[in-house]
């Protein structure tokens, strides 16, 4: 997979060549390329920003720099690339969208500042057929897409073949089957007076399994209704509706 960022802020991305990440891109299983927007300025103090059409707080990043820096990081791979535009006001970014994408082969991340791009920019590129999605990562408002930048990257990198040491990890993961994980436990058995669950030491697999469906029940019942009520018909066996 490529990966593309553009930003004003390069510094911003250095945290994806730390780690796990680092690691998938000296692997070779990603292609990370971070271009800073003023690249793309004609002027000589660089202006990537302008005051909103119809007044209003704060400032809009000019379309201009975006199209050129856009037009120009798209011609350097042939391979057609899904443009990602976090925002406030975009579509929710969840583990499904992480799992759809990472069968892309390309992601082209367009990092905002200020109150956001000039609509324009997604508009003209949706309509030379370019796949553009408007994401949010939550109900909150950062200052600039670069974190929620990082935060996709890692979700959707994760689950590509090769960069989790165990696979399982990411077939188990939270929400893979609709459910908030349960507790986890390691050594030592006893710590600072509190025990490990004696189900987890049994041994028995079964017994283990059915502890730990019950407590991603009890924990997803409790801090996420509304996963549970959104689990297909199918989702729940008879021995889930008896918890
Ligand atoms: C119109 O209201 C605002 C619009 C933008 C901003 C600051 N800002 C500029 C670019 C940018 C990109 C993403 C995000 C973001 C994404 C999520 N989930 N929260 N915040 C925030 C961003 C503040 C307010």
């Amino acid at each position: 997979m490529r990966i593309d960022v553009i930003t004003i802020f390069p510094g911003y991305l250095a945290p994806l060549r730390e780690a796990l990440l680092g690691r998938a891109i000296s692997a070779g299983l990603v292609d990370l390329a971070v271009h800073d927007l003023r690249t793309w300025t004609r002027d000589v103090h660089q202006a990537v920003d302008d005051a909103p059409y119809g007044g209003g707080p704060g400032m809009v990043m000019r379309p201009q720099v975006w199209g050129e820096a856009l037009d120009a990081v798209l011609a350097l791979d042939e391979r057609p690339a899904r443009i990602v535009v976090p925002t406030p006001a975009g579509r929710p970014f969840t583990q499904a969208t992480a799992q759809a994408w990472s069968g892309d082969e390309r992601l082209l991340f367009t990092c905002g500042r200020y109150e956001g791009i000039d609509q324009r920019v997604v508009d003209d590129a949706r309509r030379r057929d370019l796949t553009v999605d408007e994401v949010s990562i939550g109900d909150y408002v950062l200052v600039g897409g670069e974190v929620a930048v990082l935060v996709m990257v890692e979700a959707v990198v994760r689950l590509l073949p090769g960069v989790l040491g165990n696979p399982a990890s990411a077939e188990q993961d939270s929400f893979s089957d609709g459910l908030l994980e349960g507790p986890a436990f390691t050594r030592p058995e006893v710590w600072r007076g509190l025990a490990v669950p004696d189900v987890l030491r049994s041994g028995n697999h079964a017994k283990i399994a059915r502890w730990r469906r019950d407590r991603a029940l009890e924990r997803t019942a409790e801090r996420r209704p509304d996963l549970l009520a959104a689990l297909p018909e199918d989702a729940l066996d008879d021995a889930d509706r008896a918890f």
